[in-house]
């Protein structure tokens, strides 16, 4: 059936809405960061780059690291942005832009995410990294679509919301994992695994104060002493359950790693996170061309 003019939107030179791509600049390793500036310092590394476009605060660049070819892209902050990024990412690869139809054999794409986060747990220095083998997510993206049993957790769930006494007027958590093989060829010396949950916003939704009381100021207590089959919660960020929850629908392959900047147990942050970032950066570089 043909996708009408409305729904995939395709820019005058045939490029995709949002991030002003062409199916032929995709590769089909994709490095996702939340930083538009985060790309060069992806992209520094590729001794060739061939595309470098730009729309908004979504920039990509494609090129090779190592003789594969790689791309990377930024989402901006939150869910709401992985829903527009994973939509069209998908249409490149997955629909026939000439007869807006979808092609017989769908592509599965290799993304992982290379971000930034804040640690619940006091052992957890800042600078380490962490590869989600859960997201947990706080916000509504996922429950719009039509999602099939085995995608999320809903035991654990239902555990978690027991546990914190969720106000259910905040949204419903749902629970959906990594891909394993990337998980399991991701986790190593330097790279631990853990759970994360995906929040809604920076401030209130992560539990900061500046001037704004909480609506519930025990939440992050309540969340870093949860326990799940002997497992905690790790970190928050604002994008993991949302692209593991599109990635599970839409067929595709999805790891996010994420380097610790804050500690919110001690208070404590990186005094380097431009560094702290680029070593995140090269150990994933190294790890998909192994
Ligand atoms: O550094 P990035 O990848 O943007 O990730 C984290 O940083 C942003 C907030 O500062 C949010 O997007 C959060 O998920
Ligand atoms: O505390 C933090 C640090 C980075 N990103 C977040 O979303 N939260």
């Amino acid at each position: 059936m043909k996708i009408l003019e409305s729904e995939l939107i395709l820019n005058p030179d045939g490029s995709i809405y949002h991030l002003n791509l062409k199916p032929e600049d995709l590769a089909s390793t994709i490095i996702t960061v939340g930083d538009q500036e985060r790309v060069e310092q992806v992209s520094c590394y590729f001794e060739k780059i061939e595309v470098k476009k730009q729309h908004r605060e979504f920039k990509t660049h494609t090129g090779f690291y190592k003789g594969k070819r790689i791309t990377v892209i930024s989402t901006g902050i939150g869910p709401d942005n992985i829903d527009i990024v994973f939509n069209e990412l998908d249409a490149l690869v997955n629909v026939d832009f000439e007869s807006r139809t979808l092609k017989e054999n769908l592509g599965a794409l290799e993304i992982v995410r290379v971000g930034t986060s804040g640690a619940m747990q006091a052992d957890i220095p800042v600078d380490s990294i962490i590869a989600s083998e859960v997201g947990i997510g706080f916000d509504n993206l996922l429950h719009f679509y039509e999602v099939p049993d085995q995608l999320f957790d809903e035991e654990f769930s239902e555990a978690f919301q027991k546990h914190t006494g969720w106000n259910a007027n905040n949204s419903k958590p749902y629970v959906v994992a990594a891909n394993q093989e990337l998980l399991t060829k991701f986790t190593s010396e330097g790279i631990k695994k853990g759970i994360t949950t995906t929040n809604v916003g920076f401030y209130g939704p992560q539990g900061r104060v500046l001037r704004l009381p909480l609506q519930d100021p025990e939440m992050n207590r309540k969340i870093s002493s949860f326990l799940y089959n002997g497992r905690r919660i790790t970190n928050l960020e604002m994008e993991t359950a949302a692209i593991y929850g599109m990635s599970g629908l839409l067929g595709h392959k999805a790891l996010s790693l994420n380097v610790i900047l804050a500690n919110r147990a001690n208070g404590s942050f990186s005094k380097d996170p431009k560094m702290a970032i680029d070593n995140l950066i090269k150990k994933t570089l190294d790890k998909l061309v192994q």
